[in-house]
C-alpha cells in the first residue's frame, strides 16, 4: 500500500509514526527502560520523534510499608495510564512484573520485549552466598516469594523489609542495614551493577516472579495503530513464556500478598514452566511443573492454566487469602 493511500483512508495506520511519547517511572531502571525502548522505536522509525515523560508513581512515593499492604502492582502503573488517558503520552513502560495480571478496562499489554536475566540475586559485601550467612544475619527482600523461601531453606537467618528503587536498596546494603539483600539480576545488569552479584540463585528452589526480567508495553485499547508500530519489539520466546506465568498468576489472584513464583522457559516449540505458592514463613508450599509443546499464546495460556489446576488441586487456595476454594 503506498504512503497516499495509506494517509488518505482514516481508518487505516499511517506507515510510520511522527512523533512517541512514552510514559516512564523515574527511577534509574525505569529510564533506563524507558530509554531502550526509545533506541528501539528511533532505529525502527529513524524520521519519528521519540520523547520520554518521566512521572513519579504511588509505589515511589509510599516507602515506608511493604507494598503488599498498600495495594500492590497496580502502584507503579496508575499514573503512568492516566498520561495515557489523557493523551500526554501514547505508550508506557514498564517492568512487566509490575503490570497487574488483568489489564484494566481500555488497557492493552501491546508488547513484551525480550527478557533478561529472569534469575534473582544474591548481593552483599561480606559473603559470597546465602549458605555462608552466619545464624542471626539481616537478609532485605520485600517480596513475600523470597522470603517463603528463604524461611525454608534458612530458618537461622533474619529476614527484614527492603522498599525503594535499586539506588536505595544498595545504599542501605552498603550503610550496613543488611548483611545481604535478594534482588531481581535483570535490574542489576541493566544498571550495570552486575559486579555487585555475589551468586545467581537457581531457578529451583528460587523461582522467580511471574515477568521478572521482561519489559512490557502498554497502550490504550482504542489505538491500535501503536501497537501496529511496537509489533516489531515483540520477543516471541519471551512473549510466550510470560503468557504461561501470568496465566498462572492470574487464576491464582495474581496478587503480591501472597508468596507466588511461575517462571516458564521456551525454546524449540517446547515449554517448561515450574510454579510454587507457599505461606510466608515457608511451611507449606504447594509445586507444579509444567512442559508441552507450545506454539501459540493460546497454547501457552493453557499449559499456565494446567499448571494453576495442579496447584489448586494441591490445595493452593488455602495459602490465598481472596480466591474462592
Ligand atoms: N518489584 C519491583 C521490581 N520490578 C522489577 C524489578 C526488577 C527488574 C525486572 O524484574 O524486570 C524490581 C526490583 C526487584 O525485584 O529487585
Amino acid at each position: 500500500m503506498s504512503q497516499t493511500l495509506n494517509s488518505s483512508s482514516s481508518n487505516a495506520t499511517p506507515a510510520a509514526p511522527e512523533r512517541l511519547v512514552i510514559a516512564s517511572r523515574e527511577s534509574r531502571l525505569a529510564m533506563w527502560q524507558a530509554e531502550h525502548v526509545r533506541d528501539c522505536l528511533k532505529s525502527l522509525y529513524p524520521q519519528c520523534d521519540v520523547q520520554i515523560l518521566g512521572m513519579t508513581t504511588r509505589g515511589d512515593q509510599i516507602l515506608d510499608r511493604a507494598l503488599s499492604k498498600v495495594g500492590g502492582k497496580g502502584l507503579f502503573v496508575k499514573e503512568l495510564e492516566t498520561a495515557l488517558e489523557d493523551g500526554r503520552a501514547h505508550l508506557a513502560v514498564h517492568s512487566l512484573k509490575d503490570v497487574p495480571m488483568v489489564m484494566p478496562e481500555g488497557f492493552d499489554l501491546a508488547c513484551v520485549m525480550a527478557r533478561e536475566d529472569a534469575r534473582d540475586a544474591f548481593v552483599s559485601n561480606d559473603y559470597a552466598s546465602l549458605e555462608e550467612l552466619p545464624k542471626g544475619a539481616v537478609v532485605g527482600t520485600s517480596s513475600l516469594r523470597r522470603e517463603a523461601v528463604l524461611r525454608a531453606k534458612f530458618p537461622h537467618l533474619e529476614v527484614h523489609p527492603l522498599r525503594g528503587n535499586l539506588d536505595t536498596r544498595m545504599g542501605k546494603l552498603d550503610r550496613g542495614e543488611y548483611q545481604a539483600i535478594i534482588l531481581a539480576a535483570a535490574g542489576l545488569k541493566r544498571l550495570g551493577l552486575e559486579s555487585r552479584i555475589r551468586a545467581y540463585l537457581p531457578y529451583d528452589p528460587y523461582t522467580p516472579a511471574a515477568g521478572q526480567g521482561a519489559l512490557g508495553i502498554e497502550t490504550l485499547s482504542k489505538h491500535p495503530s501503536i501497537k501496529h508500530w511496537l509489533a516489531p519489539l515483540n520477543d516471541l520466546p519471551t512473549l510466550l513464556a510470560v503468557s504461561a506465568e501470568r496465566m498462572v498468576s492470574r487464576q491464582l489472584g495474581g496478587s503480591c500478598e501472597v508468596p507466588l513464583a511461575a517462571h516458564a522457559v521456551w525454546d524449540n516449540n517446547q515449554m517448561n514452566i515450574r510454579s510454587f505458592v507457599a505461606s510466608v514463613d515457608g511451611k507449606a508450599i504447594c509445586l507444579a511443573d509444567g512442559v508441552g509443546q507450545v506454539h501459540t499464546i493460546e497454547e501457552a495460556e493453557a499449559l499456565g492454566l494446567a499448571v494453576a489446576q495442579d496447584l489448586l488441586a494441591q490445595g493452593a487456595a488455602d495459602l490465598i487469602p481472596h480466591i474462592p476454594k
